[in-house]
């Protein structure tokens, strides 16, 4: 996949940045690692900028030939990234498939229960930001279950393409790795660091180039295998 970027992932890459979502410097991540680039998938947050950002999930949607029943929000911010990509996938492509999501604390009174939308039946496809640890999707994967319904895969927005953390070990594949080896399923990105950092380097201006030698190192660093 390196070296390879559609202009719609390209697109991608220049709207986070616009959107001060793929923010570059110096920022302590959820495994302690500190990382020259991170991906704030919080910052989408305008009309306008959530019905662009649903255009690019649907079109990795369609690229990826993954086929799904229904589309699943994990909450918080998978909700209204869930959202947004169904709406695309209904006003760019035709398909209007339906939504669910869930909430964090079950409601005991009114419809009751967590899942909000769609009943979860089928095949589901999975609608986040980041995977970190795995843990978010280890959660919809039981909602999936419990409902008897099968996951499809899960879509992305950035696949960092970087070794796990256990402690002070680090391990040998990447939270997405093992998230796809564990449940068997694809896991897909918008685009992938590889691409983030073929931007920086072969396509940025002037103020955003300084900032790709310090990736490259990270990558190499913490790294997985390129695929
Ligand atoms: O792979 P993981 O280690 O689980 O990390 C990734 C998850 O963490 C974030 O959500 P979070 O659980 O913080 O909830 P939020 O959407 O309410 O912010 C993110 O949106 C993913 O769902
Ligand atoms: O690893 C993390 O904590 C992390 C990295 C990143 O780029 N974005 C995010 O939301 N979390």
């Amino acid at each position: 996949m390196a070296g390879h970027m559609q202009a719609y992932q390209r697109e991608f890459i220049e709207f986070a940045i616009e959107q001060g979502v793929l923010k570059f410097g110096e920022f302590t991540l959820k495994s302690g690692r500190v990382s020259p680039y991170f991906f704030n998938a919080g910052l989408f947050r305008s009309g306008a900028a959530l019905a662009r950002l649903g255009r690019f999930y649907a079109r990795a949607i369609i690229d990826s030939g993954i086929q799904a029943d229904v589309l699943f929000g994990p909450a918080y911010k998978g909700i209204s990234l869930a959202a947004s990509t169904a709406v695309a996938l209904a006003d760019q492509h035709g398909r209007d498939m339906p939504f669910a999501f869930n909430r964090k604390e079950a409601k005991t009174h009114g419809e009751g229960g967590n899942i909000v939308g769609a009943e979860l039946k089928g095949k589901v496809l999975i609608i986040d930001d980041v995977i970190t640890a795995g843990t978010a999707i280890g959660e919809v994967m039981q909602l999936i279950d419990a409902a008897g319904a099968q996951a499809a895969g899960v879509v992305i927005a950035l696949d960092r393409q970087e070794r796990g953390q256990a402690g002070d070990e680090i391990k040998p594949q990447s939270a997405i790795q093992e998230v796809e080896a564990r449940y068997g399923m694809p896991v897909v990105s918008i685009v992938t660091l590889d691409q983030v950092l073929e931007y920086l380097e072969t396509q940025a201006g002037d103020e955003l180039k300084p900032y790709a030698p310090a990736i490259r190192d990270y990558r190499e660093r913490y790294g997985v295998a390129k695929a």
